[in-house]
């Protein structure tokens, strides 16, 4: 397992994505793959409904003797739902109850909008403290709650407004990021500004035609990974699969990724790309196949009604 450094921490460069996963046997048994494999970075949310499901396999791993919780990296997010200075605390105190750990080492702000469910069971966006809420999420460190705190979902302006406020700087950002999609201005944006970043949907989430709205309504192909000749001419060389040679790609930018599956052969191919290297040219042509934003999955964090004219709605700009 390779690690990237960044200041305080050490983040392993391969994680678990657990989105969407909420069957109990399902996910126990493909964290209990992940684990055997070698994987030792999670990432889970509060908004999965599934971190109870984490913190049992986790607490089985660590009561046993099989693994001690620092060699473990845990990260969680704060639910849009408690995205208010005041509900902070409670939030952390509840995801860590449910992990059953002491502390996170990394918690993100999930999303930059606020998201409420009113009495008539309608969920609406609401007026979103960022700052205020940065700031509560900084007292959970001093506290000893987590060990790092980040974001999600941000773009550059957010980030900066956080970062003129912060007297613990975002050590971390996770978003979308995969071939078709390589968010070069805002990867470097990070990399200047000492941030690590995380690519989520690494694959490009293909179980998700739903989210490739904008492809769709352009009437643009769907991109997809698996079947797409320039990258498996590369993985045929490298006798590598396209998942592997799309996952290697982002590692070897200097990225981490958390990418998803509950299928034990994919959970360990997954993990079977540190015995390789991509050269130059490989890494040219891969470069070629960025789409920009018309390759975005997930366009907006669909959970509320007038969540896209939000004024914090974050994907307006920054997006090549
Ligand atoms: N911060 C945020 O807002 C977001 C964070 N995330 C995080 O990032 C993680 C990964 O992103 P996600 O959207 O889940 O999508 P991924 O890009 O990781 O794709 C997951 C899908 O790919 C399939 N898959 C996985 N490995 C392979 C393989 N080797 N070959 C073929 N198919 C494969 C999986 O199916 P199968 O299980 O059958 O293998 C699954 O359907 C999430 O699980 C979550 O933790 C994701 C979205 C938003
Ligand atoms: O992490 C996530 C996975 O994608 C979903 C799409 O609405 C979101 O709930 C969330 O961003």
């Amino acid at each position: 397992m390779e690690f990237l450094n960044n200041g305080p921490y050490k983040i392993p460069a391969l994680g678990l994505g657990t989105f969407s996963v909420r069957d109990e046997v399902e996910l126990t048994s493909a964290l209990n793959e992940a684990l055997e494999t070698g994987y030792r970075h999670f990432d889970t949310a509060a908004i999965y409904m599934n971190e109870h499901i984490v913190g049992k396999v986790l607490n089985e791993w660590i009561s046993s003797g099989k693994l001690k919780r620092d060699e473990l990296f845990i990260t969680t997010k704060l639910s849009l739902f408690d995205e208010q200075p005041g509900l902070v605390e409670n939030a952390i105190k509840t995801s860590l109850k449910k992990l059953q750990l002491d502390y996170i080492d990394l918690w993100l702000i999930h999303f930059p909008v606020a998201v409420q469910i009113t009495v008539e069971k309608e969920a609406i966006t609401l007026p979103t403290d960022l700052e205020g809420v940065w700031k509560e999420m900084e007292q959970q460190v001093a506290l000893g709650r987590t060990r790092t705190i980040g974001l999600s979902n941000f773009n550059i302006s957010q980030i900066k407004r956080i970062q003129n406020v912060a007297k613990i700087k975002p050590a971390n950002l996770q978003i979308e990021t995969h071939l078709y999609f390589q968010q070069n201005k805002l990867r470097s944006f990070a990399r200047k500004n000492n941030i690590t970043v995380v690519a989520y949907s690494p694959l490009a989430s293909p179980a998700m035609p739903q989210f490739y709205k904008e492809a769709l309504t352009s009437g643009a192909p769907l991109p997809n990974i698996f079947n797409d000749s320039a990258i498996s001419a590369i993985a045929k060389k490298h006798k590598k699969t396209n998942a592997q040679v799309a996952l290697k790609y982002l590692l070897q930018s200097g990225l981490v990724v958390i990418p998803r599956s509950t299928n034990p052969k994919r959970i360990r191919e997954n993990f079977d790309i540190f015995n390789f290297h991509l050269d130059d040219g490989d890494m040219l042509a891969l470069k070629r196949l960025d789409r920009g934003k018309k390759a975005k999955v997930f366009l907006m964090l669909n959970l509320a009604k007038e969540m896209t004219k939000h004024p914090e709605y974050p994907f307006r700009e920054n997006l090549p």
